[in-house]
This record gives structure tokens, sequence and C-alpha cells, in this order.
């Protein structure tokens, strides 16, 4: 077993920040959630003298694997023995030996088993298998087939095989240290933005890596300025980047207050973030400046939601016995108008929905179209709930809602015709990052 480590990552929710956190001058605020992706890392022997094989297997997938050949011809050389496509995983390992500069004469294989714990996926017909330990749910169809939920499985999967791969290549790699935890953030965003081929905010990336944060993004320009791979300096930039550019974004830990909850409600019609973001972009670009004054209005809501929040955090506090009445009349559902920090974090959310309800009518971009708004709405109905958002991009994917721990959401909508298009999700969130697992906690799942 001492060949052998685990780790795992965390899925994420934008509950503030949507669009605006594209743009590294406004802050979001992210959740990390229970759902974790999880490898486990081997080194087995190599049957070759000048080349070794990176093999990324998901077995919950229809048997999915991918087998990486990794030569040195002049600079690093990797590609998939078969021919099959996985960007993310492809552009991991390219990024992480570019990095690491193994000796491929004498480096042994590696092999990396991926495991995503069940949020990630819709259920659909598959079979649940278990350990003491863990439960993953095992797919008659491949990866691309299988519909997501939205928790952000590339990042999670980018994150973890990142850090399965530095645990290889760079050894003594400790995730309880924040310079190595720097090296596997910096190295996920880049191979996560090489790969998806477009350059979202990296809140998803960053979420994996950190736990819940608040995250205001890097400038775009320093994975864009990359030269080529093909290039003789790539190695030496690529390294300087990674080690000794100062990144200037924002990542600060945070935590939702206690007794207070995330709950996460999959609508599972889907919507496509990248086409979403272009039809905003384009609005956003077509009504300037009267689109900035929308997006400050956002972001004001924005920072008064964080502010509330920061605010119920502290009462809790200094004031245990009157956060304990605020949580009991949230849970009541009596009238709480007269407790300003639960005005405070609902007028903030309306003004974020108010202005992303504008935006749907004027960009044709679906971020909260009526649908949605009717569901936050009769959400907002229901007993122990804070406040109600569409998380991240918005459309018809999810909703997201800020509850107390004792609200039983489930089955106050149990046979509520209004709420059938809604699975709730067995989540919650959990402000830990990446983490270091037991690879025993892997074996025999039946
Ligand atoms: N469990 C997994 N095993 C292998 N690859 C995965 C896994 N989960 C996600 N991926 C990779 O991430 C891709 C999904 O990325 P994307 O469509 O951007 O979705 P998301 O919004 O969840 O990140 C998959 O097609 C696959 O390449
Ligand atoms: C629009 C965005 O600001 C937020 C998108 O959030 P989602 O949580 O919807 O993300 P995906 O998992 O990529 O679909 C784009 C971004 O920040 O990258």
């Amino acid at each position: 077993m001492t060949n052998t480590r685990a780790f795992s990552a965390p899925g994420k929710a934008l509950l503030a920040g949507g669009y605006l956190v594209l743009d590294p001058q406004y802050r979001s605020y992210v959740v990390a959630l229970s759902s974790r992706m999880h490898g486990v890392v081997r080194r087995k022997t190599s049957n070759s003298e000048s080349w070794f094989i990176v093999t990324v297997r998901s077995t919950q997938f229809n048997g999915d694997e991918w087998n990486y050949k990794v030569s040195k011809p002049a600079g690093y050389e990797v590609y998939e023995v078969n021919g099959l496509r996985n960007p993310f995983a492809e552009q991991v390992v390219k990024v992480v030996v570019s990095y690491c500069q193994p000796n491929v004469l004498n480096m042994s294989d590696v092999a990396v088993e991926i495991y995503s714990d069940p949020g990630y996926h819709s259920v659909g017909e598959s079979k649940l298998k278990k350990n003491e330990e863990k439960q993953f749910r095992f797919h008659d169809s491949t990866i691309t087939e299988v519909p997501k939920t939205g928790l952000g499985s590339s990042a999670g999967l980018v994150t973890v095989l990142t850090t399965c791969l530095l645990s290889v290549f760079c050894r003594g790699l400790d995730v309880g240290s924040e310079k190595d935890l720097g090296i596997i953030h910096n190295i996920s965003q880049i191979a996560h933005c090489q790969a998806q081929g477009k350059v979202g905010s990296g809140f998803d990336v960053a979420a994996a890596v950190f736990g819940s944060i608040i995250y205001q993004r890097f400038d775009a320009k320093l994975i864009e300025n990359l030269p080529t791979s093909q290039s003789r300096d790539y190695d030496a930039a690529l390294r300087d980047l990674i080690d000794t550019t100062n990144w200037n974004f924002t990542h600060d830990n945070i935590t939702l207050p206690s007794g207070i909850r995330l709950i996460m409600g999959d609508v599972s019609s889907g919507s496509e973030t990248t086409k979403l973001v272009a039809k905003v972009k384009t609005w956003y670009n077509e009504n300037y400046p009267r689109s900035l004054n929308v997006y400050r209005e956002i972001n004001d809501g924005n920072s008064k939601f964080i502010d509330g929040i920061e605010k119920l955090t502290e009462l809790s506090k200094k004031d245990p016995l009157s956060y304990e009445s605020l949580l009991k009349a949230l849970d009541s559902g009596s009238d709480t108008k007269a407790i300003p920090v639960i005005s405070q974090i609902r007028q903030a959310i309306d003004q974020v929905r108010r202005n992303f309800q504008l935006m749907t009518q004027e960009s044709g971009a679906d971020i909260e179209p009526p649908v949605q708004t009717e569901l936050l709405n009769q959400s907002m109905q229901l007993k122990g709930v804070l406040t109600g958002v569409v998380p991240g991009a918005g459309g018809y994917d999810a909703i997201a809602l800020v509850t107390t721990e004792s609200a039983n959401i489930p089955s106050q909508t149990l046979n509520n015709e209004r709420f059938s298009a809604v699975t709730w999700l067995d989540l919650r969130q959990e402000n830990i990052g990446v983490i270091e697992e037991n690879p025993l906690h892997y074996e025999g799942l039946q």
C-alpha cells in the first residue's frame, strides 16, 4: 500500500457572483459541497525504457479508461494510445509532466482510479456500490452520456488528477501545505482552462482546491499568454507561471453560519453555460453603459448578501440566544420583517434576482427564466428558508436554497405538484477543499 495514495476534492455552488465573477473586479461567494471527486493513484512497473503510461480509469462510467503514453523525443509528448478523448485528463497529464519533468527512461507507469460521489450525476438507472466508508453509483454509459447535476465535475476531476499525479512525480506532496495547494491550484486552472477551450472564471477549480471561498478571479491573460506547448520556451514559462508569478486572486475561506445549510434542487433540464455566457456578453456590450449599471446593482446585492451572512455568523457567536430565536422564527415561517439581518439578506438577493430577470428578458439568456422565478418564489414560502437563488450561470439546471439546519425541505415539498420537477440532492456545504484520503477506503466496493 505504500505505493498508493488517495485524494478528494469538492464540488461547488456559486451562490453570488454569476457572470460578474468573469471580471476580476467583482467578488463572488462560492460554497464547496459534500459531494466530492476522488482519485486513487498507484505506481506500477513500466514495460518500456523510453516511455511510460498514465492510465486514468473511471469504472463507474461503463469502465471508461484512458491510457496516455508519455515520451520525450524533444519536449514531452502525450497521447492516448486508443485515440480516446478526455480533454481534461489529457491536459492534466500534459501540464503535470511538463511541470515535474519526470525522467521517461526510468519512470514507472502510473494508474489513477477516479470515483465521483453520487451528487455529480443524475441517478438514472445506475447501481449503487458501497463499502463501509464510501458509496458510488455505477452507470451503464460512458462519462459524456450521463447527465450532470452541475457541481463542476471537470473541475473536480482536474483537481484530484493533478494532485494524484503531482504526488507521484513531485514526491513529498503535502495537501496540508499552502504552498503545495497553490501549485495544485495553478496547474489545475491551467489544465482546466486549456481543456475547456474557453476561459471560465475558474471559481469551480478554486473551490475544488481551497473549499468554500470568497473568490475574485485572476487575469485571464496569465494563461492566454503562455507560449504553445510546441515552443522551446514552454516548459520554462509554465514553471515560472506555476511557481513564481503572482496570480493576484482572492480565495478567502468562508463558512455558512452555524445552524444554516445549503440545499440544492436538481431541475435537470440542463443549460449550456457557454451559450448563456456568450449571450450575456453580447447583451453587455450592446447595452453599455446601462449594462454596467445593471452589473453594479447586482454587485451591490452580492456585497449586501455576503455582509448579511457575515453578520449572521457574528450574531451566532456574540449573542447565541438571539440567534437561536432568529432560527426559530425562520423555522416557524412567522413574519421575520422586523429582524434586520434577515431583511438585509432577502432584499440583497431580491436585488440580484430582479436584475437577472431583466437580463433574461433583454439578452435571451435564460438566467432566471419564469419557471425558475416561480420555483424560487414558491420555495420562499417553505418553512426554514432564508433565501434562494439560481446558482452559477442560472438556467434550468438547479436551484439553491439557504435554509435552517432543521428545515426539512424534501418532506415539505413531497407530493407538491409545484416541486414535481425538482430532485433534492443528498448533499450539503462542506468547507474543506482538497484532502488526502485513505486508499483502503476505496477497496471492496459492492
Ligand atoms: N468521473 C469522471 N471521470 C473521468 N472524466 C470525468 C469525470 N467527470 C468529469 N470528467 C470530465 O469532465 C467532462 C465534463 O466536463 P463539463 O462538460 O465541463 O462539465 P462540468 O460542468 O461538470 O465541469 C467529461 O466529459 C470528462 O471529460
Ligand atoms: C457564468 C459563470 O460566471 C458561472 C457559471 O457557473 P455554473 O455553476 O453554472 O458553471 P458550470 O459548472 O461551468 O456550468 C461562468 C464562470 O464563472 O466560469
